[in-house]
């Protein structure tokens, strides 16, 4: 819990910096915000069922649909562009036999209402502002950068029926995971003929927007797009986290345009995060054409990745104080003074029980709290509690006013 609170500071300290507002959605929703027919994974693992009310609903297995449905409810009552983010539990229903988890989170950021690539390259860079923070540098890690605009002029040249092209991106996205010929199978069965498919599988080889920019033509829209992204990057200087990569598609039907992902350059681990354009969401939940686009960032691959380079934080509580009464009787003073250190802003843990004091120094120790306060009757008779500095090991009998002032003015 301390490595997951510190991953969320991460992800919402970045996203103050951006300027994004928190939101957050019900992590229940009518299964039909998530039904897709385009064969994606992750709604064949809706983890849904049907409520005491008779309701299709399902756990949300991400975020973005949800997003666009609420952008769509406060419709014009929300001045463009919005700027969300969202860390959030997302579910999926897998045989455990796989030893999968079922249940993740997921960082968001998503820009609505901007049209350009301007966009997307604040979210990149909201992406290699989170890596710099933890101690990750483009020698670990790149983002790979295309455009699903490509497959779709490809798909035009070879005359696929356009009502395919989220189906066939699907495909084409496990390309790494099946065979080569599988993915031939698959595409034939969208009615993508032998030529497309090795048009469309070749064109994924591509190595530079220059060989992109023969394929596709000067005309080219995704050609036109990458290259001011990269410039925009350049300009921002994280150009060097960027690797245009023909072959990202994702596995997400909704992406009309730029897709990217996260990877680790040893290539031993899944994506570490993932995002693109949508710019068709909300029109496909009955809202206006809406530009968009947004990224996923799980709390399972970077946490494999930090522990690859060393990089988990060490994550202690930080007690200022340990209060022990030496006599129970003296423990409402306990109370009185263990108030008014946590008044003054500093942690305290009061021993709750009547303990020897060898076991007070124990946990105290166990703790690593920087001093333990022992209220003893003759001290108290004097006006005075005794304080033990645990690590210099000095120690001093101080009045409350004293102990009070010195911890604010440590707190300061
Ligand atoms: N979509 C999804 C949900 C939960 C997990 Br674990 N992975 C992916």
């Amino acid at each position: 819990m301390r490595l997951r609170s510190w991953l969320f500071q991460q992800f919402r300290e970045v996203s103050r910096l951006f300027a994004f507002e928190e939101v957050d959605f019900p992590v229940l929703e009518s299964e039909a915000l998530f039904v897709r027919k385009a064969g994606e994974e992750i709604t064949q693992q809706l983890y849904n069922f049907e409520d005491k009310g008779g309701r299709r609903v399902s756990l949300r297995p991400e975020l973005t649909p949800s997003l666009a449905r609420l952008v769509l409810q406060k419709g014009k009552a929300l001045p463009l562009p919005v700027k969300w983010f969202a860390i959030g539990q997302c579910w999926r229903y897998e045989r455990m036999t796989r030893g999968r988890r079922r249940e993740h989170y997921q960082w968001n950021m998503d820009i609505l209402g901007i049209p350009g690539v301007e966009a997307e390259v604040e979210l990149l860079s909201a992406i290699v502002t989170f890596f710099k923070k933890v101690g990750i540098s483009s020698n670990d890690v790149g983002i790979k950068i295309s455009s699903r605009k490509v497959l779709q002029s490809l798909l035009e040249r070879f005359e696929v029926p356009p009502g395919s092209f989220a189906a066939v991106c699907v495909v084409v996205d496990k390309v790494e995971k099946i065979t080569r010929k599988e993915v031939e199978e698959e595409l034939l069965k969208l009615g993508v003929l032998k030529d497309a498919a090795d048009g469309i599988l070749n064109a994924l080889s591509v190595r530079s927007l220059t060989e992109l920019e023969g394929l596709l033509g000067t005309e080219s829209e995704a050609v036109r797009d990458l290259k001011q992204l990269f410039s925009l990057a350049n300009g921002y200087g994280f150009a060097d986290w960027l690797v245009f990569d023909a072959s990202v598609v994702r596995g997400l039907a909704y992406y009309t345009g730029t897709v990217f992902e996260g990877f680790d350059k040893e290539g031993k681990l899944r994506a570490i995060c993932g995002g693109g354009r949508y710019d068709r969401l909300l029109s496909t939940f009955g809202g206006e054409d809406t530009p968009a686009c947004g990224f996923g960032f799980g709390d399972a691959v970077i946490v494999e990745l930090l522990k690859d380079r060393g990089l988990l934080p060490s994550l202690q509580q930080e007690i200022d104080f340990i209060v022990f009464p030496l006599e129970e009787v003296l423990r409402p003073q306990a109370g009185l003074v263990t108030t008014k250190l946590r008044e003054a802003g500093c942690v305290v843990e009061l021993i709750l029980e009547s303990k020897k004091m060898k076991w007070a120094f124990k946990h105290a120790e166990r703790l690593q709290a920087k001093q333990l306060v022992l209220l003893g009757s003759s001290e108290w008779e004097r006006g005075c509690v005794r304080v033990k500095n645990l690590s210099s090991r000095e120690e001093e009998d101080i009045s409350i006013d004293e102990l009070i002032t010195k911890a604010n003015t440590s707190k300061e």
